[in-house]
């Protein structure tokens, strides 16, 4: 709003001068100080028009106590919910809890700076992230501040932290797959892209591993991964940072990082802000994935805060939002429909049960929201069967649609054969006597067990893969021993690098798995088998004696 100019000194004397009739004559002042005077209001009024005034309010309340990461504030009765407030030293605090002359401050930094009566200005919008291209290859942490020491972001779009999920009629089915390089999950768990997939165990199970190796595999594959650390150690976040950058796999991640000393509002707000950075992605037609790892510490830092603020605890003392604000978060993982750009955001949360209890409170909840579990025992992590998947335990609901044919055909009854061999080793253990169909059950079980067995971080390809689990299907393992399987396994992939890349191509894209291909994939597999049958005829010593 601009004031009226006030009439200028220059205005007032020639209006004075034109009023004034003839006879009275009125001296004027002389003329040089009279141009110094219409100069120097001139400069005034040009100055003044071309400034222009802006009236804005500024509400400022008083900080009334402080304590750990949270801080109550009075005098401010107009601020919203979940809107963001300044206080001294450039710190930042979300009203998280909004009484009539009292509000509960969640606080997003150094808190131990800040004392009763100091001042706190309301901001007028919510936390927001920058997201865009520039926060590939980063680390930062969740307000969007760098930690890699390579400078500010480059980025010049923000987006809230907290936005409502797709709405259903903006949502596709699951429909691609989302190959992970682990054979035992691509096999036997398949992940679609858009789905959400929980990732449980208890603790240094490999979940972690699992995650990374998802990434791991997305190298070369236009899609977009956010790795999320939740209130871990820095030694955990540095190793698993680390096997990004070695493993090339840095330049198409962004990570958003925060450590268990920091505020728990760091920790609760991270996951929002990850997931806002992902969307960007996805919004912009691409396929993004998305690692939360672990809501359990997510779960922890709410608790807390919800604790400090007074709201009444639950179950486990968990507030009773608990489940809300998971639900929210992880809704966000979708496909969306070509009208809208047809991205994907495939979600895997990670969640640490404690003694193997995957019927507490945090873990059922996440298992009732997300699309299915893989399970990771502690016992088979000790029998050294890694990654540690429990089969049994695991399941994935929609990622079946959305698995390749090839795979459909090559995995068809593994899991089948697989849980009738861990029913019959429980027996086997009590000394029984085996008959020759069950001894040949366990063996081919053990089999595939050796098969699945993959060390971390290193992905195999979908032909390696599809390959493998043909020539399990077919039992040309079986007769081989145990201990040769490792090496047997490596000359398989050696072979499955020879087939016509016409082969490989139908794996991934065909509708289903031809007879012609499946011969012409297991001809290949006999003979990089061949040196290591015990069977000691003629053709085996002579591929041996080739080989060698
Ligand atoms: N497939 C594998 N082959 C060999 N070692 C593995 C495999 N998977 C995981 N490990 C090893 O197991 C250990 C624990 O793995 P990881 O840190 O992924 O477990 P976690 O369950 O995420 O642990 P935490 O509970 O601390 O988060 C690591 O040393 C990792 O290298």
């Amino acid at each position: 709003m601009k004031d009226e100019p006030p009439k200028t000194g220059t205005q007032s004397e020639s209006d004075a001068v034109k009023a004034s009739g003839p006879g009275d004559v009125m001296p004027g002042p002389p003329a040089s100080l009279e141009a110094v005077f219409t100069e120097a209001f001139a400069d005034l009024r040009e100055v003044r028009e071309s400034t222009t005034y802006a009236l804005s309010t500024h509400e400022v309340g008083i900080v009334t106590s402080v304590s750990t990461g949270i801080a109550r504030v009075a005098g401010l009765p107009n601020v919203g919910f979940e809107e963001l407030l300044r206080f001294p030293g450039e710190i930042y605090g979300i009203a998280f809890n909004i009484d009539e002359d009292d509000i509960g401050v969640v606080l997003l930094g150094n808190y131990w700076q800040l004392q009763a009566g100091d001042d706190v200005e309301r901001t007028g919008r919510v936390v927001d992230v920058a997201v865009g291209e520039g926060l590939l290859g980063r680390i930062i942490d969740p307000l969007g501040r760098a930690l890699d020491g390579q400078g500010a972001l480059v980025s010049d779009e923000r987006l809230p932290i907290e936005r409502p999920a797709t709405a259903i009629m903006d949502r596709a089915r699951v429909s691609e797959p989302l190959q992970t390089g682990l054979k035992v999950i691509d096999a036997l768990i398949p992940i679609g892209r858009g789905q959400r997939e929980l990732i449980l165990g208890d603790r240094q199970t490999g979940k972690t591993a699992i995650a990374l190796d998802a990434i791991l595999n997305q190298r070369g594959q236009d899609l977009v991964c956010v790795y999320c650390a939740i209130g871990q150690r820095a030694s955990a976040v540095a190793k698993a940072v680390a096997v990004l950058r070695d493993n090339e796999a840095l330049a198409y991640t962004v990570v958003v990082v925060t450590e268990g000393n920091q505020p728990p509002g760091l920790s609760y707000i991270a996951p929002y802000a990850a997931t806002s950075i992902a969307e960007y992605f996805m919004e912009a037609g691409r396929d993004v994935l998305i690692v939360y790892d672990d809501l359990t510490q997510h779960a922890r830092a709410y608790r807390e805060l919800s604790l400090l603020l007074r709201r009444p605890p639950g179950r486990e003392a968990f507030p009773g939002d608990i489940f809300y604000i998971h639900s929210r978060l992880l809704e966000r993982a979708t496909h969306l429909r070509e009208e809208r750009g047809g991205g994907s955001l495939t979600a895997l949360p990670i969640i640490e049960t404690e003694a193997q209890n995957i019927a507490a409170y945090i873990p059922t909840n996440l298992i009732s929201i997300t699309d299915g579990q893989i399970y990771l025992s502690p016992t088979l992590f000790e029998l050294g069967v890694l990654p540690a998947v429990d089969i049994g335990q695991s399941v994935s609901r929609v990622g079946g649609k959305a698995q390749r044919a090839a795979y459909r055909v090559a995995a068809g009854d593994l899991k089948l054969a697989y849980a009738q061999f861990e029913e019959l080793e429980t027996f086997v253990r009590f000394g029984a006597r085996l008959d020759e169909a069950t001894r040949q059950v366990l063996e081919h079980g053990r089999r595939i067990r050796a098969c699945l067995k993959q060390p971390a971080f290193a992905p195999v390809s979908v032909p390696a893969q599809i390959t493998l689990l043909l020539a399990l299907g077919e039992g040309l393992f079986d007769s081989l021993p145990l201990e040769k399987m490792p090496a047997a396994e490596q000359a398989l992939y050696d072979a499955a690098a020879t087939l016509p890349e016409t082969i490989c191509e139908r794996f991934i894209s065909a509708n289903t798995l031809s007879d012609e291909d499946r011969q012409a994939v297991l001809d290949v597999v006999r003979q990089a088998l061949l040196p290591f049958q015990p069977v000691a005829d003629d053709a085996a010593i002579a591929a041996k004696e080739g080989a060698s």
